[in-house]
């Protein structure tokens, strides 16, 4: 269980992103923190990891609070995944989701079967091991992220915008292996995203945020879209719902997928894919 009690966080040019938040978030459910730009998604979660500190208030990890943890120690031992993946560029794949393993002490060997064993968890084929990021998709390279994040079997896995950058239809399906993944190991995660389908296809609750963390709405997707709490919500969830809803389309040279306007976004075998 994640608890943040009375949090703010007011940074030194006197920007203040989170204003007294409180929130419980249960063990092995996943929490999307929903918002736009600059309401304090990303600070929020950044302090479960201590990589923000509050300046007001704690954020507790099963009662203690995480103020009493050296840094290094926290993020070794919760997962982190970010937009763009994050991975070493001169490292191989299996270096780099062995990261946390070698430098906690395992072996050159045993690091590497626990990357090998994690690539076959989030879905890429064991002979990328020896490649380097630049040499894999975009897609590719987010499960890498997300390899790396569970190499330490963690309880929490931190989640920020990690799917921002590929392709509607490999975003299904890193979505879907999200769902996998909890479901297989129970993780707690905390997952940022300012996509409405994103958060409903992912949150067990779903925290729509306002700026300086003001929570706007809390619930599960079915509550909050079958009544949501107030205008604000109800413009955020509702639009451009058309622009993100994605159906496939059968043309001569293949498969298209076009979003709710009929708009091209790409071809089912990966070509030209993106906006
Ligand atoms: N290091 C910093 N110094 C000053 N202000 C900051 C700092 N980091 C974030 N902020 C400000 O705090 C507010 C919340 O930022 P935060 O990154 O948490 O928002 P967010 O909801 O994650 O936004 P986005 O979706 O754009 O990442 C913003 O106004 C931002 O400009």
């Amino acid at each position: 269980m994640i608890e943040y009690r009375s949090v703010s966080k007011e940074f030194p040019d006197g920007t203040r992103a989170v204003d007294d938040f409180s929130l419980i978030l249960p063990s092995h459910e996943t929490t999307v923190f929903l918002g736009s730009s600059g309401c304090g998604k990303t600070t929020l979660l950044r302090m479960v990891n201590r990589m923000v500190d509050p300046t007001a208030g704690s954020v507790l990890i099963d009662d203690e609070d995480v103020a009493k943890s050296a840094p290094v120690e926290l993020r070794r031992r919760i997962g982190y995944v970010m937009q763009n993946a994050g991975l070493l560029p001169h490292r191989t794949v299996a270096r780099n989701i062995a990261t946390v393993p070698l430098l906690t002490g395992a072996s050159k060997a045993e690091a590497r079967e626990r990357a090998l064993e994690l690539m076959d968890v989030v879905g890429l084929d064991r002979s990328m091991a020896d490649r380097y990021p630049s040499q894999l998709s975009g897609g590719q390279q987010q499960r890498v992220g997300v390899a790396r994040a569970l190499a330490p079997n963690p309880n929490i896995l931190l989640m920020d915008e990690p799917f921002g950058a590929v392709d509607p239809i490999v975003r299904r399906e890193l979505q879907r292996e999200v769902i996998r993944l909890r479901e297989r190991f129970g993780t707690t995660i905390v997952f940022v995203t300012h996509d409405v389908d994103e958060a409903f296809a992912l949150g067990h609750r779903v925290v729509i945020l306002e700026r300086g963390g003001r929570v706007a709405q809390l619930g599960t997707p079915d509550e909050i879209m079958g009544d949501p709490a107030n205008d604000f919500v109800a413009s955020f969830i509702g639009a451009d719902r058309a622009d993100r809803e994605l159906r496939l389309e059968e043309t001569p040279d293949g498969t298209l997928v076009v979003d709710g306007r009929g708009r091209p976004l790409g071809r089912l075998d990966g070509t030209g894919a993106g906006r």
